[in-house]
């Protein structure tokens, strides 16, 4: 079995599940309670949140867990537009983001926010003057994705931190779910920065975890009241299992980083090489020159690519059509489409995504096999 899937979800790594099954049976007190089965879970809550401030090199009171990257999205997105409703109406993202951050702008437009959604060019990557132009003194939110999901396009984010400067009221938040663990982590972290969303289950930890990180001293309004867990920001009870096994998913995966990384890029430069000469072949993300490590998306004319994405399950080998959220609504990829390309291209597209644990052996085997199948494609597409 071959999975180039990973940007959809990660297989959780062996020591994760461990640390979750542990925590589960023997730390399972609630950390609010008292007692001391309570006082075990709550050390245990912060030891967790401190290894993973640590890995980013933030302060630990400056990580908030969540169920993941939808939850933070959101939070981040309507979290700031109730908390600075005072200051202003507009908000600022990207054509290109995923769903999570796209109809939290939607709804706010609803409510009467305004957002103004950044154009992109022929990669997928906005442009900074369209930034500039952009920001209006009622902008209160500017978010835009690090690594997109579809391509693997890395954002300006070097850029929209400089001009944010000039603008230090205005939140500054990036969505970094593709983004950990690619070699990335200073642009994501960036000075300028307040919010960044990550998710667990992408980084080999579990489903449903996750977290922000939040700048001391920025504030979002909670969307989740309760019981005041999480600094009162957001209640409900933590899922202690999951978060000790995310930190743990974190460690490992920051282990090593740019041998991993270096690998990843190899493996899709292989892959890269040969399908593109392929006629049939159109490549939408490139080889490092702002694309992440670990995506490469490439249509092959006049073939769906819930086809492609079939014909190399028949052999083992996993890989997607654009994102997880738009293959079954057979829908064309919404960052191409923002690229202007055309919609009988774009719904011939397949993302391979890799993770650490891909090997070149395996980018071999997917070629024998693109080498086989590239006959009936070819024949599809007459
Ligand atoms: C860029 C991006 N943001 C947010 C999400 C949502 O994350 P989650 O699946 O943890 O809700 C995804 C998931 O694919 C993503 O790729």
């Amino acid at each position: 079995m071959i999975y180039f899937d990973n940007s959809a979800t990660t297989q959780a790594a062996p020591e994760v599940v461990d640390t979750y099954d542990k925590v589960s049976h023997q730390i399972w007190g609630n950390p609010s309670s008292l007692h001391k089965f309570g006082e075990q879970a709550f050390n245990l809550l912060e030891q967790s949140r401190k290894q993973i401030a640590d890995l980013l090199s933030v302060s630990q009171s400056e990580i908030l867990f969540t169920s993941g990257g939808t939850e933070g999205d959101n939070w981040v997105v309507k979290g700031t537009a109730i908390e600075k409703r005072a200051f202003g109406n507009h908000l600022i993202t990207t054509a290109v983001e995923h769903d999570a951050i796209h109809n939290s702008m939607e709804q706010l437009k609803q409510l009467g926010f305004e957002v103004t959604y950044l154009p992109v060019d022929e990669h997928g990557r906005i442009s900074i003057a369209d930034l500039k132009a952009a920001i209006r003194p009622t902008t209160i939110l500017v978010s835009v994705m690090a690594v997109n999901n579809e391509i693997g396009t890395i954002q300006p984010l070097a850029e929209v931190a400089d001009v944010l400067k000039d603008y230090p009221k205005i939140h500054f938040h990036i969505d970094a779910v593709q983004g950990i663990g690619k070699g990335i982590q200073k642009l994501v972290m960036n000075d300028r920065v307040d919010f960044v969303t990550f998710s667990g289950h992408k980084f080999h930890g579990p489903r449903g975890i996750g977290f922000i990180y939040a700048r001391r001293g920025r504030k979002i309004a909670p969307l989740l009241t309760g019981g005041g867990q999480e600094r009162n920001l957001r209640s409900g009870t933590e899922n202690l299992p999951a978060i000790a096994a995310m930190a743990k998913a974190l460690r490992l995966l920051l282990n090593d980083e740019p041998k991993k990384v270096a690998r990843q890029a190899e493996i899709k430069k292989r892959i890269f090489d040969h399908v593109s000469q392929f006629p049939l072949v159109t490549t939408f993300s490139e080889i490092n020159n702002g694309f992440a490590p670990h995506i490469l998306c490439f249509a092959i004319s006049g073939v769906r690519g819930e086809t492609i994405v079939h014909a190399f399950e028949e052999h083992d080998i996993y890989i997607s059509t654009t994102s997880a959220c738009s293959s079954k609504k057979h829908l064309a990829s919404s960052t191409l489409t923002a690229m202007a390309v055309p919609e009988s291209l774009a719904t011939s597209a397949v993302r391979i995504s890799l993770d650490e644990h891909n090997t070149l052996a395996e980018a071999d085997e997917f070629i024998k096999v693109f080498d086989q199948l590239y006959d009936q494609f070819k024949k599809l597409s007459d």
